[in-house]
């Protein structure tokens, strides 16, 4: 039995993701704000509609200082058997923030969990602009796994990754597996110590036992016409073994099914 302790609803963030035995995989600072208007520093935040510094907009958007709401008449998506558990959320413009983006589109999030413990989140983001105009934005989700101790990452986009990523975590023998569409960027990023240090909601050393790796869309920006939508989808799981103990050839696993 897997547990999903939270979601929270605030820039719909989550926080928390858990195995069967408890043990967070998420990392979330110590030093973590959870009081608007500041994103917390941890588990899943999204980016929208703009990656990182590059455009006008705030660092990584403003999604993801938002409020959301629980979006009561949800996009149509197929439900499996094994897909049961889900949270719908929704995010609209206000109008300080059409100010600063002059468009109209709604932003769907569904939050799910799987039979096997696995983390699903799709966004489904729709241009409802009046005006006839198209709009044009970057995306990534910016997840923070809890890793056991850093060795050597450095931060680095990869253009035109393949849709599964391993994250290996040696010591605890837990391998990340990250599966991703419409998302053909990563972006892998740990701070370092005095990048750490500079970063005042982080704890110290605490960038020892976090790695950002991020499904993202950033080389080439969308672009939507009226009536358009784009999907982005990331899941995560993780199974039991590693490189090293020989269980798991990471290679095979870019490869297989
Ligand atoms: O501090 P934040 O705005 O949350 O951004 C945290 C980090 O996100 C990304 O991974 C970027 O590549 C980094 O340059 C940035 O420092």
């Amino acid at each position: 039995m897997y547990h999903f302790q939270q979601v929270y609803l605030y820039g719909a963030q989550v926080t928390s993701w858990k195995n069967e035995h408890r043990e967070e995989l998420l990392f979330v600072s110590s030093k973590a704000v959870f009081k608007p208007p500041k994103a917390i520093r941890g588990g899943i935040p999204l980016c929208f509609p703009q990656f990182g510094s590059q455009g006008s907009l705030e660092q990584h958007g403003f999604a993801r200082n938002r409020f959301w709401t629980t979006d009561l008449d949800p996009p149509q998506l197929a439900i499996s058997s094994s897909n049961k558990a889900f949270v719908d959320l929704i995010l609209k413009p206000s109008e300080e923030d059409a100010k600063i983006w002059p468009h109209r589109y709604e932003f769907c999030l569904r939050v799910s969990l799987g039979a096997r413990g696995e983390l699903m989140l799709t966004s489904r983001i729709r241009n409802t602009n009046t005006d006839g105009k198209p709009f044009t934005f970057t995306f990534a989700y910016h997840t923070y796994f809890a890793v056991t101790d850093i060795s050597s990452v450095v931060n680095k986009v990869y253009l035109s990754t393949p849709t599964k990523i391993a994250i290996l975590d040696h010591e605890r023998k837990r391998t990340y597996e990250l599966r991703k569409d419409g998302l053909p960027d990563a972006v892998v990023w740990n701070p370092w110590d005095k990048n750490a240090k500079a970063i005042p909601d982080f704890g110290y050393d605490e960038y020892k036992r976090m790695l950002c790796v991020e499904a993202a869309c950033v080389e080439k920006p969308i672009t939507l016409r009226p009536g358009e939508e784009w999907k982005g989808r990331q899941e995560l799981s993780t199974v039991p073994s590693s490189y090293c103990s020989g269980q798991l050839d990471p290679l095979k696993l870019l490869k297989g099914g």
